[in-house]
C-alpha cells in the first residue's frame, strides 16, 4: 500500500495527483470502515434548537431585507450549490501555490458559468446590482480563499460604471460583464498606497498619434498589490498622473490592455507578475505591473469626470475634484457588508462549536458542561452575534445614504459628498477593525481546534484583517473623518447649521454634561456626548498648539492620536444609533419573542461598548460609578437571557454548510468526525512512511548521516 502511495506523485500531474490521491487516502490508513466515524448529528445542538424560543426564519428575513429577498437568495444558492462540485475533494489549503491558483481559476470559471447560464436567466442583471451580495455570499461555497475574479467584479466593472462616459460604458461593460475580458484595479504602487496624489506612474498625451504614453519611471512606481493582476487579468484600470501640453493634471484612471486577448502573453512594453506569498489572498494572484513607454488610445482614458481633447486640451467636467476617488468610496461602502457577513460566519462556527464542546468541571464530579455555559465564553461570543447584526443593519443604512448621494450627484449636486466620504471612511475603518478583532476572538473561543485551517477561522481572519488595510488604512480613514468633524464642530460653535450625522454637536457645543440613564436611547446619547467631548478636546489641543506658535499642519499632526480617537467615538455613536433605530423599525411587526431577542442583542451591544469606554463616560458625561455597576449587572443579565437562543440566533444567519466550510461549524455539529475526516486528507497521510525517514531520519538515528 505504501508503495502505491509513494509512487503516485511521480506519475501524475499535481492536480491529478491530488484528485486521485484523495480517493484512496482512507485505504492507505486502513480506517475506511472505522465505526467511530458515526453519521448521527450532535445531540447537544439538537437540544439547543429545541429550546430556542423564537421563529428563526423571521430573523433570517429581517437580516436578508424581507421574506422575498430570502426566497430569492435561497433560489440562487440552491442553483449554485446543486451544480457541479463546489467544494474541493482535497482541501485547497493543502495544495502548493501554483496548484491552488489553478484550482481557484477552475472554480471561478465553473461558478461564472453557473451564474451566466442559470442565475442570470432567473434574475436578469439584477443579480449584479442589488443581489451582488448574494452572489458574493454564494461564491464562498466555491472558494475558501479569494476568487481571482473578485477585483474584476468588485472594482474593474464599478470603475467603468462610475468613471466612464456613456459611450465608454456601452463599449466596455458588455465585454466585461460577459467575461470576454477580465480586469482589475491597479492604483497602489511599491512606493505609495495611501498618498495617492504621490503616485508616480505617468500617462503623457501625444497629440500626434492621439495616444497616451504610460510609463513607470522607477522601481517605486511599479503597480503593486492589484488582485487578479499577476496571471488572470488581460485588462486593468491604471491610475496615473496625467500630463498634457506640458502640464500635470493629477491622477486619472485609464483602461489599459496588458495581455494579448488570444495568447494571454504580456504585451510588449508591459512587465507583469505575481507579488509572492501573502498572509491571505493566496488564490487572488495579487500582482505587480510596470510600463515602458507603453501606448494606449486617447479614448482609453475614462472621461466622465475630465477629458483630454484630440489636440491635448484638458477639460474638467466634474463639479467636485475628488470624484476620481469614487470607486474607493463605493468599495468602502460594500466592505461594511462584506465584513458583517464574514463575522456572522465566524460567530456561527464558534457558537455551534461551543454548544458541542464540553470541557472542565463547574462542580466537582458533575458532567463536563458545554463550554457555551461559561459566562466568560458567552462574553466572547454574544457580542460577535450582536456586532454582525449591528454592521449588517449599518451597512444597509450606509448603502441607502450612498445611493441618495449618488442620485444627487447625477443631478450635479455634490453638497453631501463630504458627509458621505466622512461616513464611509469611518464605517469602513471601524467595521473592518471590529470584525477582524472579533473573528480572532471566535478563533480563540474555539481553543486548539480553532487554530485548524479546517475550522475556517484562520482563513476568515486573514481575509478580514486585510480589509482593515486595503481600500484605505484604518488610521488614515479615521483622520479623513476627523477633518470633517473638526470643521463641523467649528460650524456648530459659530451657530451655523450642520449636517444630520453631526447634529448632536449643536447641543454639545454649549458645554453641558450629559446625565447617564441606562436606557438604549440614554446610552446612545451618552456615546454622542463622548464623541463631542473628544472632538472638543482635539479642537482645544490644536488651538493651544497653534497659540504656541505651531503651524496648523503641525498642530494637526501632533493632535493625531486624539483625532483618531474622536473619529472612532463619533463612528461608534453612529453605529449604536443606527443599530437601535433599525432594530426598532425592522421588528415593529415581528412576533413578540423575535422583538425581545433582537432588543436583547441590541442592548448587549450598547452595554458592551459603554463598559468598554467607562473612562470616557466618566470623563465626558455625568456617569457615576453606580451607573457603571448597574450597566455591568444589566450586561451580565443579558448574557444569561440570550444564552438559550444563541444557537437559534446563529442559525438565523442561514449559512448552508457549503458556504461555511468549517469542521467546527457545520449544522449537524459532527465536529470530531469532521476533524478526523479532514485530517485524513492531509497529504502527509497519503503514505505510512514519508521518504524523509529513509533520506534523513534513519541515517541520523543510526549515526550514519
Ligand atoms: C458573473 C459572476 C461570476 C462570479 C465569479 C466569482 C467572483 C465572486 C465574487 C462576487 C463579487 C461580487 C462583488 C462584491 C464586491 C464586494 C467587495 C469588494 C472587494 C474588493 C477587494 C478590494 C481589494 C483592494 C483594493 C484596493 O485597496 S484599491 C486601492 C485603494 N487605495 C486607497 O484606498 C488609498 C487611500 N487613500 C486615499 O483615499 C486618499 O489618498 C486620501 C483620502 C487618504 C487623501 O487624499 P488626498 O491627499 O487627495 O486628499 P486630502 O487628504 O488632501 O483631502 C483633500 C480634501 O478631499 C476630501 N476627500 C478625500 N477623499 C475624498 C473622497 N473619496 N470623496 C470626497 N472627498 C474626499 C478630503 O476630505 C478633503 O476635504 P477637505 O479639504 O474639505 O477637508
Ligand atoms: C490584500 C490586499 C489587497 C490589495 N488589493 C489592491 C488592489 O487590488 N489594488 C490596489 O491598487 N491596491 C491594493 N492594495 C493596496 C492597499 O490599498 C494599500 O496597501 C492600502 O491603501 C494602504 O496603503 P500602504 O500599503 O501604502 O500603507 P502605508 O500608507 O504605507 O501605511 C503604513 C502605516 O503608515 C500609516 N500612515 C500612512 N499615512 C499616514 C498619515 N497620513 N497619517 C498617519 N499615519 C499614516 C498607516 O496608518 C500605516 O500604519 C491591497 C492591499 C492588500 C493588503
Amino acid at each position: 500500500m505504501g508503495t502505491r502511495c509513494e509512487g503516485l506523485r511521480d506519475s501524475l500531474s499535481p492536480i491529478a495527483y491530488y484528485e486521485e490521491y484523495s480517493h484512496f487516502r482512507l485505504d492507505c490508513l486502513k480506517i475506511d470502515d472505522n465505526k467511530e466515524l458515526s453519521m448521527s448529528a450532535n445531540e447537544d445542538l439538537a437540544k439547543e434548537r429545541a429550546r430556542c424560543d423564537f421563529n428563526v426564519s423571521e430573523i433570517t428575513n429581517i437580516l436578508d431585507g424581507g421574506i422575498e429577498r430570502t426566497k430569492q437568495r435561497k433560489k440562487i444558492e440552491s442553483i449554485a450549490l446543486s451544480n457541479g462540485k463546489c467544494c474541493d475533494v482535497t482541501p485547497e489549503e493543502t495544495l502548493g501555490p501554483k496548484e491552488r491558483y489553478e484550482n481557484a481559476i477552475r472554480k471561478s470559471c465553473l461558478y461564472t458559468k453557473i451564474v451566466k447560464d442559470q442565475v442570470l436567466t432567473l434574475t436578469g442583471l439584477e443579480v449584479l446590482g442589488s443581489n451582488s451580495s448574494v452572489l458574493r455570499r454564494t461564491a464562498d461555497a466555491f472558494f475558501k480563499d479569494i476568487s481571482p475574479f473578485l477585483l474584476h467584479l468588485g472594482m474593474f466593472v464599478p470603475t467603468i460604471m462610475g468613471q466612464g462616459t456613456p459611450e465608454q460604458q456601452s463599449y466596455w461593460l458588455p465585454r466585461a460583464l460577459d467575461f470576454q475580458i477580465i480586469g482589475t484595479y491597479a492604483q497602489t504602487e511599491l512606493g505609495h498606497g495611501t498618498f495617492i496624489r504621490g503616485l508616480e506612474t505617468t500617462a503623457t498625451y501625444d497629440p500626434d498619434t492621439e495616444e497616451f504614453v504610460i510609463h513607470s519611471p522607477r522601481l517605486t512606481s511599479y503597480k503593486w498589490w492589484a488582485g487578479g493582476l499577476g496571471k488572470t487579468s488581460n485588462y486593468c484600470i491604471v491610475v496615473a498622473q496625467l500630463y498634457t501640453q506640458g502640464k500635470c493634471y493629477g491622477i486619472h484612471p485609464f483602461i489599459v490592455q496588458i495581455r494579448d486577448e488570444d495568447t494571454h502573453m504580456p504585451l510588449p512594453g508591459v512587465r507583469v507578475g505575481e507579488i509572492g506569498p501573502r498572509m491571505g489572498f493566496n488564490t487572488a494572484d495579487n500582482g505587480f505591473l510596470g510600463f515602458d513607454h507603453y501606448r494606449i488610445p486617447r479614448n482609453h482614458m475614462l472621461m466622465k469626470n475630465s477629458q483630454v481633447l484630440k489636440d491635448g486640451t484638458y477639460v474638467k467636467v466634474a463639479s467636485h475634484s475628488k470624484l476620481t476617488y469614487g470607486t474607493m468610496v463605493f468599495v468602502r461602502v460594500m466592505l461594511v457588508n462584506e465584513v458583517a457577513f464574514n463575522l456572522a460566519k465566524a460567530a456561527t462556527i464558534a457558537v455551534r462549536y461551543s454548544a458541542v464542546r464540553r470541557q472542565s468541571e463547574k462542580i466537582s464530579g458533575e458532567p463536563e458542561p458545554q463550554i457555551i455555559d461559561y459566562v466568560t465564553q458567552q462574553h466572547k461570543l454574544f457580542v460577535c452575534i450582536a456586532t454582525a447584526h449591528a454592521l449588517q443593519l449599518s451597512s444597509n443604512w450606509l448603502w441607502k445614504t450612498f445611493s441618495a448621494v449618488l442620485a444627487d450627484m447625477r443631478g450635479g449636486n455634490t453638497e453631501n459628498l463630504p458627509e458621505l466620504h466622512a461616513l464611509s471612511s469611518c464605517l469602513k475603518a471601524l467595521s473592518t477593525s471590529d470584525s477582524a478583532a472579533l473573528i480572532e476572538q471566535c478563533r480563540l473561543a474555539c481553543g486548539g481546534h480553532g487554530y485548524m485551517l479546517s475550522s475556517n477561522l484562520p482563513l476568515l481572519y486573514s481575509f478580514v484583517t486585510a480589509t482593515r488595510t486595503y481600500e484605505g488604512d484604518y488610521t488614515v480613514l479615521l483622520l479623513q473623518t476627523a477633518r470633517f468633524l473638526i470643521k463641523a464642530w467649528e460650524q456648530a460653535e459659530s451657530g451655523n447649521p450642520v449636517t444630520p450625522t453631526v447634529s448632536y454637536m449643536e447641543e454639545a457645543v454649549v458645554g453641558n454634561k450629559y446625565k447617564w440613564n441606562g436606557s438604549a436611547e440614554g446610552i446612545i446619547k451618552a456615546a454622542y456626548y463622548v464623541a463631542a467631548g473628544k472632538i472638543s478636546s482635539s479642537v482645544t489641543s490644536i488651538r493651544k498648539r497653534m497659540k504656541n506658535g505651531k503651524a496648523f499642519e503641525d498642530a494637526w499632526e501632533l493632535t493625531g492620536v486624539q483625532l483618531v480617537a474622536a473619529a472612532e467615538a463619533h463612528c461608534r455613536a453612529v453605529i449604536c444609533d443606527v443599530y437601535r433605530k433599525e432594530t426598532v423599525r425592522l421588528t415593529a411587526n415581528s412576533s413578540p419573542n423575535v422583538k425581545t431577542v433582537m432588543d436583547q442583542l441590541n442592548m448587549l451591544y450598547l452595554s458592551h461598548w459603554a463598559l468598554e469606554r467607562t473612562g470616557d463616560l466618566l470623563r465626558y458625561t455625568s456617569t457615576t460609578e453606580d451607573d457603571i455597576i448597574s450597566c455591568q449587572q444589566r450586561y451580565e443579565e443579558l448574557l444569561a437571557a440570550i444564552r438559550p437562543n444563541a444557537v437559534g440566533l446563529v442559525d438565523a444567519f442561514d449559512f448552508p454548510d457549503e458556504i461555511l466550510q468549517s469542521t467546527l461549524g457545520a449544522y449537524d455539529g459532527r465536529v470530531y468526525e469532521r476533524l478526523m475526516e479532514e485530517a485524513l486528507k492531509s497529504p502527509l497521510n497519503a503514505e505510512p512512511v514519508n521518504r524523509s525517514f529513509h533520506q534523513y531520519l534513519k541515517p541520523l538515528m543510526q549515526g550514519k548521516l
